[in-house]
């Protein structure tokens, strides 16, 4: 199946359909995902929690094109992205995807602006830039495109990275614990930046974490527990979050 320019735009619907994954192989295999189909809508921000192990992350790889099913499709818009051949895939998630981890991933010998620079320059792009100041403007770190990471805050470097994983202005968005490493006011400005972009771009974002209060940023929590959806919560309260977390972990609170 071909795709074409035109199947991903500003938003995009972000499907998997019955995914399973399976790491290694016979009696060792571990089924870290069991037949998953899920989608997300252009527009929305998506947490995706569960108990350690629960496959929070595989499933996010997966539909962030990072690995490969061992069996199911995920789609972004009309492209059947597991079935893409690498190097189309590898283009396609460079343009259309920004991912944003836990542990920033930045690199420390290179400037703020060189590292938000990277991913177009992996790709061959010549760097633009008027984006990659836009890109530090939008998340409060104007002026600081000289400083390396170290001269920054754990909070000042998240905001680097998602100036990073937003510089191309992807359409899907996906963060895994983006505020796990960061204190709590930190992490709220950081979510508020993520849920910002939703709203004002219209973007797809899915956000794994195991914090209740993050979750209520979303306007949606998808509850995973042995590697299947168990349950979904519409613009729940942390409250609602954490006893549906306990209720899964086999606790009362
Ligand atoms: N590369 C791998 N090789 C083998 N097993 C793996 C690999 N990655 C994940 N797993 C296993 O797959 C299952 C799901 O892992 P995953 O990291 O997706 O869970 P998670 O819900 O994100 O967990 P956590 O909340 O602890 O980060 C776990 O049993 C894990 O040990």
């Amino acid at each position: 199946m071909a795709e074409t320019a035109t199947d991903i735009g500003t938003g995009t619907t972000v499907r998997a359909e019955d995914l399973h994954r399976e790491y290694g192989r016979g009696a060792a295999a571990v089924r870290a995902l069991r037949g998953v189909s899920v989608a997300f809508a252009p527009g929305t921000f998506t947490a995706v929690m569960g108990p350690s192990g629960s496959g929070k992350t595989t499933l996010l790889h997966c539909l962030a094109g990072m690995d490969r099913p061992t069996r199911g499709s995920v789609w972004w818009g009309g492209t059947e992205v597991s079935r893409l051949p690498e190097r189309r895939l590898a283009a396609l998630r460079r343009s259309r995807v920004g991912f944003i981890f836990q542990a920033f991933n930045l690199m420390p010998a290179m400037t703020v602006a060189q590292n938000v620079e990277l991913p177009g320059r992996l790709a061959g792009e010549r760097p633009d830039r008027v984006r990659v100041l836009d890109a530090l403007a939008r998340v409060g770190l104007a002026g600081r495109e000289r400083h390396r990471p170290g001269q920054l805050s754990g909070g000042q470097q998240q905001r680097v990275a998602i100036a990073r994983a937003l510089v191309s202005r992807p359409p899907m968005l996906f963060a895994d614990e983006p505020t796990g490493a960061l204190d709590r006011a930190t992490g709220h400005e950081i979510l508020a930046l993520l849920r910002t972009g939703v709203d004002e771009n219209g973007g797809t974002c899915v956000m794994v974490t195991h914090d209740p209060v993050a979750a209520g940023y979303a306007d949606r929590v998808l509850l995973l527990a042995d590697g299947g959806v168990v349950d979904e919560l519409d613009r729940p309260t942390a409250a609602q979050v954490g006893a549906c977390l306990s209720r899964l972990s086999g606790r009362e609170l």
